[in-house]
């Protein structure tokens, strides 16, 4: 199938009309579209905001940004050099093979070492794989993380940051019942520290929302009217559930004006407590994303 190759970025496209690129920067997919159950025009199924960079000078504003090796504000000590989500969505990734390429999937490989410019911020001999799977309607990504050190065990947390194109407002997301979470929005330190049960049989993001739900499951439904995304997941216990609304969004520097309208962020991951890897030992946390209309 063909793969384009352009300086920033690598492209896919399956024989059914889907595509997907993907930034050498932080192997941040910036588009993935599919025609879905019509098989009609290939639709855009994530948002990325129309002020984001895509230039490597920050973060890109959407997409699937990779979250690794710590979620959010970095706390112990090893992490202290990182910023806000660590090194991985903000570092060059190489495209290093294919593994996939028959007549239904296609794959690549990014890689990303223990370069220069990794150990200046995060002094810790790992390496990280990253693929790509795209298929008439899913997308899949896998991280495969591989501790190199000789002696030392690795802590990290892992994270996908998908940003779902959906109408924020009429989102209903589910099966999250009965699961515990934390909410990030509280005002204290204290009460974002307290466990919450989440009684709603189905979760929506009308006022703003910044949850952590721990063990939340392997499966999740995003839908809205005529319109939804399924995600599978392996070996990422947690999901965090974001979006701004206004308020929060207008500070966001790369967020375009409404931008918090056009999307929810659905972010499975491990990022309550921390994976440990002993020494030359690989961890892989997966996720396969489907379209449902
Ligand atoms: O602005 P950033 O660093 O991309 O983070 C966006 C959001 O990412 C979410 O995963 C966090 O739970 C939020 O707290 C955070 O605001």
């Amino acid at each position: 199938m063909p793969i384009e190759q352009l300086a920033d970025r690598v492209i896919l496209k399956h024989p059914k009309g889907a595509t997907v690129e993907i930034l050498h920067y932080g192997a941040t997919v910036i588009s993935w579209k599919s025609p879905g159950t019509s098989g009609g025009e290939p639709l855009e199924r994530l948002f990325v905001s129309s002020k984001a960079a895509l230039d490597g000078s920050k973060p890109v504003r959407g997409g699937i940004p990779i979250v690794f090796p710590v979620f959010g504000a970095p706390v112990l000590p090893q992490f202290s050099k990182l910023k806000q989500h660590g090194y991985a969505r903000c570092s060059i990734w190489n495209l290093t093979s294919v593994p996939v390429d028959d007549a239904s999937t296609v794959s690549v490989k990014l890689s990303l070492g223990f370069t220069p410019e990794v150990k200046a911020v995060f002094d810790f001999p790992v390496s990280l794989e990253y693929v790509v799977t795209l298929s008439d309607r899913r997308l899949g990504t896998d991280l495969r993380v591989t501790n190199q050190s000789d002696k030392d065990e690795l802590q990290f947390q892992a994270l996908f940051h998908n940003y779902i194109r959906a109408p924020a407002n009429d989102v209903k997301i589910s099966p999250l019942t009965g699961k515990n979470y934390f909410d990030k929005t509280e005002a204290t330190a204290e009460a974002k520290a307290t466990a919450k049960l989440e009684q709603r049989r189905e979760v929506d993001v009308r006022k703003p929302t910044d949850s952590v739900y721990v063990d939340g499951g392997q499966a999740y439904e995003i839908t809205w009217p005529n319109g939804g995304i399924q995600i599978k997941t392996e070996c990422l216990k947690d999901v965090v559930i974001w979006n701004p609304q206004e308020t929060i969004g207008k500070t966001i520097g790369d967020m375009e004006d409404g931008g918090w309208e056009k999307y929810v962020c659905v972010e499975p991951g491990h990022v309550q407590g921390y994976i440990t890897l002993p020494v030359g030992g690989s961890w892989v946390g997966r996720q396969t994303l489907r379209d449902e209309w």
